[in-house]
């Protein structure tokens, strides 16, 4: 196959027809380019959207500790990325891009069953391949996967960014693309301090302290998993196309698409 990249988008890049049809662009930018695309999406928008992932915890724990095991949980909390999904796939064909959706399990992701906190034990391939002989861009539904004898499990809090860099490592990308509400990993969270700058790079090592030292912008185990596969990735805004925001590499070394 040729050149493939992963593009996440987390999930205000998602929430609405606006948003969706920016991260669009960022796609079709990247077919333009060359590139074959997997695009990981989160569930639509933060606590208070219906389908996002807070709104769904809170129909089942409102009135109190919700009565669900783990197990049965993570079958509704897998729901959100799968509406996304839904609705990316089919506002993606409104605009005659060559798509195809398919869930976290159908990707071919193996976790563990720690149910809510599912660790992924290895990323099986082959549909992605087979879909992207045919398809220029495969959606995943981000943050879930399945167990060894097929139960929904998701990823954690957070977790799309696993998804991404995992489906990264597993298809050899050229690098992931974290899609985000802010313009790159800062030195500070920038919603609390307006002064905020843009770090370019870093290092894994550097990334994954920040990420463990509470910097949500990547989930910890994302950059675990893209360090040790040593793909590239780049976090970036969904609402500008051409700034490349902060690259999180082995070493300095500077990207130029
Ligand atoms: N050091 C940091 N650099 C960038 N963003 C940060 C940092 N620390 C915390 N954040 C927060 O991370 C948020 C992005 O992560 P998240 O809300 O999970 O986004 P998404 O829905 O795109 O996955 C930003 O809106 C920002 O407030
Ligand atoms: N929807 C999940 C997974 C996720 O990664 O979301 P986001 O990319 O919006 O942080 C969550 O809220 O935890």
């Amino acid at each position: 196959m040729g050149k493939l990249i992963v593009q996440k988008f987390g999930g205000t890049s998602v929430q609405d027809h606006t948003s969706r049809d920016l991260a669009l662009d960022h796609v079709q930018k990247a077919l333009n380019d060359g590139y074959k695309v997997v695009m990981v999406v989160s569930a639509m928008g933060r606590k208070g959207s219906p389908y996002a992932t807070d709104s769904l915890l809170s129909l089942v724990s409102s009135n109190g500790a919700t009565k669900l095991n783990p197990q049965e949980l993570d079958q509704l909390l897998a729901t959100g990325e799968l509406i996304s999904m839904s609705v990316m796939l089919n506002q993606a064909r409104q605009r005659g891009i060559n798509v195809q959706g398919m869930t976290g399990a159908q990707a071919g992701i193996i976790t563990n069953d720690d149910y809510q906190n599912a660790r992924v034990l290895k990323v099986d391939n082959n549909a992605i391949q087979q879909a992207l002989l045919t398809a220029d861009v495969v959606i995943v539904a981000g943050f879930q996967g399945k167990t060894m004898d097929g139960h929904i499990t998701t990823l954690g809090r957070g977790g799309s960014d696993t998804s991404a860099t995992a489906l990264g490592a597993a298809l050899n990308a050229q690098y992931v693309d974290i899609f985000t509400d802010v313009n790159g990993v800062m030195d500070k969270d920038p919603k609390e301090n307006s002064n905020a700058q843009v770090i370019p790079f870093l290092t894994y090592d550097e990334m994954e302290t920040m990420a463990q030292n509470g910097a949500k912008v990547v989930h910890p185990r994302a950059v675990k998993i893209a360090m040790k596969a040593q793909v590239p990735f780049r976090v970036r805004s969904t609402y500008r196309t051409s700034d490349l925001g902060c690259t999180i590499i082995g070493s300095p070394k500077v990207y130029n698409n």
